[in-house]
């Protein structure tokens, strides 16, 4: 510490350098510091704060792992309910959804937000004043179970917000899922030391998640990728899904960046067939790709059919032999 930092100058400095690795490990995917460098900071502000714990706020990094609270998860109802998607499964499907857009709109090869579907587990997650307050799963669409003490242990989801302009309540859902290389590992381990072998990275990731000990779900390694917003108050969002997954990187979330924006039936079938030819070499499962129209005001004009949107749809790929152990 510098002669004339305090402890919470330091304190600060050190929580500031650890985000900044993390977001530029976790969501850029360009690590800036060597793990050696990265525990040896951790281990000074996990030092520094059991010196001074009045200075500990929830969103250290040091207190992301908690310790297991009760022995069931509370239930949380989805103010705004988490959708399930509808299948397209040949390209005439495709069309056809394109078509209809087509139609009610009366516009010619609208635009549209697309990337890969992953396969893990759907979640929600509420921030007020930029802080992480509360995660919890889909669940059936409208009720979900609390898991924010799991969630707070995956360091690819922020426990504040980056940047700036961000509303005062903010729900951000996504997918959490187990890269592939990190499920081959961890399973290699657990095969050595008679852990926990798990089936597959999806089953990994809800299984993971769905811990009653969070410090059992922080030694898994789970990932995240943004893919929409919930409620939003106190600020408006851009009049596109693909501005707001835009600004929601800016926030601090890691969102793919193999989405894209395309236009018209064509642009989605050539979106699915380069993300198809792809699909071996991708460092996680996905079972399809997700095309959304692009504009808030023509989503807004296509409304919903029962729970799944007429503006969005998933368009899967045929069933592929599941990563075997
Ligand atoms: C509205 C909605 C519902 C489920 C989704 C699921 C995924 C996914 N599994 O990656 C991506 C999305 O953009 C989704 N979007």
């Amino acid at each position: 510490m510098a002669k004339t930092q305090t402890p919470a100058d330091r304190i600060a400095e050190l929580r500031q350098r650890i985000d900044d690795a993390n977001y530029r490990y976790y969501v850029l995917d360009d690590p800036a510091i060597p793990d050696a460098e990265f525990d040896r900071l951790l281990r000074e502000l996990q030092s520094l704060e059991a010196e001074h714990p009045d200075l500990v706020t929830p969103d250290s990094p040091t207190q992301r792992v908690g310790i297991a609270p009760s022995g069931t998860f509370a239930e949380v109802r989805h103010a705004i309910p988490m959708l399930s998607l509808g299948n397209a499964f040949t390209d005439e499907e495709v069309a056809d959804f394109e078509r209809r857009i087509e139609e009610k709109l009366g516009r010619r090869a609208p635009k549209f937000s697309v990337e890969p579907k992953l396969d893990g587990l759907a979640i929600s997650l509420r921030y007020e004043n930029g802080r992480f307050v509360q995660g919890a799963t889909r669940g059936d669409g409208a009720t979900g179970e609390d898991v924010t003490a799991n969630l707070r242990t995956i360091k690819a989801i922020p426990l504040q917000l980056r940047g700036t302009g961000w509303p005062a309540v903010l729900e951000v859902r996504g997918e959490v899922y187990m890269p592939l290389e990190a499920f081959r590992k961890y399973n290699e381990r657990a095969v050595k030391e008679g852990g926990k072998v798990l089936a597959n990275p999806r089953n990994g990731a809800a299984g993971s998640l769905r811990q009653l000990d969070p410090r059992i779900t922080a030694q898994r390694p789970l990932a995240f990728y943004a893919y929409a917003v919930g409620i939003v108050e106190g600020a408006e969002l851009p009049p596109t899904h693909s501005q707001t997954l835009a600004k929601l990187r800016e926030w601090g979330f890691p969102v793919s960046a193999l989405n894209d924006v395309v236009a018209g039936a064509e642009g989605l079938l050539g979106y699915y067939s380069g993300i198809g030819k792809r699909r071996e070499s991708l460092p996680f499962d996905i079972d399809g790709v997700v095309y959304k129209l692009d504009d808030y005001e023509g989503q807004r004009e296509m409304g919903f059919v029962s729970r799944a949107p007429r503006w969005a749809i998933a368009h899967k790929f045929p069933a592929q032999e599941q990563s075997t152990v």
